[in-house]
């Protein structure tokens, strides 16, 4: 990546999944700094990954040309008030927080390049996807290197609107959840079947890291894989008309819908 200074602001979990992203990837810690209220969280920051970190966030923005905003959505409003004073006009700030539109952060911050993005946890494990929004004035040069910081955790997207932002939460900033919800579900069931609780998990986690790494890898799309898993009148065929005979297809979309009328109603509540 090109070499701007990088600064978080909040250095929890995503932070520093996306600062240990950085750091593999070649980033200089002399180029990325951090605050964090945590002393404990600043010393491991220190201590892993040889970056400066700071208490106070005015103090660790100073000289950086993109800005992480990692805090909690609840707590924006009152880091943004706090932060606006310290900002240097041509500073970019990067939101990864849910719900926080770029209009909010205009306000708390004064106008100025925001990228607002979704990201979602396997970025913990590297594997993580996100949503990209730039506002009109991020310029390319300020949009590639957010990329890059998204990128560095994952696969990253850009969106043509803010909007789509609540159907990127929908799909994959809450998706790991589903995932997660389908490997339980497939666990109890393979243990009421007869297997050891052990073996039925290990069986569907790895059945869903292959069928994802399949999908990921392969040229035809989802319902094609289907279709080959699916012999003629075989078990496969069984358990995919007992899902649908459930409105399965109908039940996901629900669930998507509902989730990303949240993240609307959310930002709705949380850009006071
Ligand atoms: N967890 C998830 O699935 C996803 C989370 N996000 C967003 O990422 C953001 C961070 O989430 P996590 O890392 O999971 O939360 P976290 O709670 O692990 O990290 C937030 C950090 O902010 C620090 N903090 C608290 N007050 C502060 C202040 N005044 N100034 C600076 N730092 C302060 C906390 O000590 C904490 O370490 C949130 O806005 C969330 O919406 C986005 C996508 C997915
Ligand atoms: O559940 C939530 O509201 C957040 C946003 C995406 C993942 N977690």
């Amino acid at each position: 990546m090109s070499n701007p200074i990088i600064a978080f602001v909040g250095a929890g979990n995503m932070a520093a999944s996306l600062i240990g992203g950085l750091r593999a990837q070649g980033v200089a810690a002399s180029a990325i700094r951090a605050s964090e209220p945590g002393s404990e969280q600043r010393a491991r920051l220190q201590q892993e990954h040889g970056i400066a970190t700071f208490a106070d966030n005015g103090e660790a923005i100073k000289g950086a040309d993109l800005i992480v905003l990692a805090v909690k959505p609840q707590i924006m409003k009152t880091v943004c008030l706090d932060l606006a004073p310290h900002l240097a006009p041509n500073q970019v700030i990067i939101s990864i927080a849910a719900g926080i539109s770029c209009a909010s952060l205009e306000n708390w911050l004064g106008q100025r390049p925001v990228v607002r993005c979704m990201p979602n946890t396997p970025a913990l494990v590297r594997q993580g996807v996100s949503g990209l929004f730039a506002n009109p004035r991020v310029n390319t040069a300020q949009k590639a290197q957010a990329g890059q910081v998204l990128s560095a955790v994952g696969l990253a997207l850009w969106l043509d609107e803010e909007a789509q932002l609540d159907a990127v939460t929908a799909v994959s900033g809450s998706g790991p959840a589903y995932f997660f919800l389908l490997i339980e579900a497939m666990t109890a069931a393979g243990e009421q079947l007869g297997l050891p609780r052990e073996t039925a998990a290990r069986l569907s986690i790895h059945t869903a890291l292959g069928a994802a790494r399949m999908a990921s890898e392969s040229d035809v799309d989802a319902a094609e894989l289907r279709r080959r898993v699916t012999s003629p009148n075989g078990t496969t065929e069984a358990a995919i008309k007992t899902f649908q005979a459930g409105g399965f297809e109908a039940l996901v979309q629900q669930a998507l819908n509902a989730a990303a009328n949240r993240s609307a109603e959310l930002a709705e509540q949380l850009g006071q």
